[in-house]
């Protein structure tokens, strides 16, 4: 999507204090974290339900960061619209609930956001092939969707490796995000199987200092 050398860093607001959702937003803001991972579950694609538009179209206003939208919820294409007023600049649907997932890319790009597909940990890679050339951005979820906290799921590693094998074989402009389980221990080699983007939230907002953990997330420690 675009040239960079660094890993791109999304911290994820799931794991922020909902109380002081503006302390959080400020943070991110003042960090070297490049995007804000927002996470919309709708409690039936999968088994939680988190916050929706109003919030996201709030915290777009406050948010200098790239916003990142990540839609765990069922037929997202009857929702591409609101979450492109709401703020979104890169929006990312679930292969497993697309009927018509070229369609659904053409819509998210047709109202000029960047499109990205997740692909849940039991989904295979090879399923992309036919899409790929459409992307802007592919989501391997590396824990099962739904909720933060949870411990990263060793095999993702190797889908993260046939992605990138995908990406680079066809002349791909997709950048490959890992969601879920990311920490300080398991980044360098999930940077190392091909990420591009990484996405954090407990690792981030439930650190003493939110800000040096950016930081060392991408390598660079403060
Ligand atoms: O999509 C998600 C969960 O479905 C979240 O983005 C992900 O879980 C981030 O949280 P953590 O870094 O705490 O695992
Ligand atoms: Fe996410």
């Amino acid at each position: 999507m675009t040239d960079q050398h660094t890993t791109i860093i999304a911290p994820s607001l799931l794991a922020a204090d909902f109380l002081h959702l503006a302390d959080a937003i400020q943070m991110v803001n003042k960090s070297e974290a490049d995007w804000l991972h927002l996470d919309v579950m709708d409690g039936r694609f999968v088994p939680n339900i988190s916050y929706g538009l109003p919030v996201i179209e709030q915290v777009s206003k406050a948010c200098k960061k790239l916003r990142d939208v990540h839609l765990m919820i069922e037929e997202p294409h009857l929702y591409i619209e609101d979450f492109q007023k709401a703020g979104a600049q890169v929006l990312t649907v679930h292969l497993e609930a697309c009927v018509h997932l070229h369609r659904t890319v053409q819509q998210i790009h047709s109202l000029g956001m960047k499109a990205g597909v997740a692909l849940n940990p039991h989904t295979p890679v090879s399923l992309l092939v036919d899409i790929i050339g459409d992307l802007d951005l592919v989501l391997i979820m590396s824990v099962n969707p739904g909720f933060g906290g949870q411990k990263f799921i060793p095999h993702t590693l190797k889908k993260i490796m046939e992605l990138k094998s995908l990406v680079q074989s066809t002349g791909s402009k997709a950048l490959i995000e890992v969601d879920g389980g990311i920490n300080l221990e398991n980044a360098p080699a999930v940077i190392q199987a091909g990420a591009d983007v990484l996405v954090a939230g407990s690792t981030v907002f439930h650190s003493k200092d939110p800000k040096s953990t950016i930081l060392a997330l991408k390598g660079q420690v403060l």
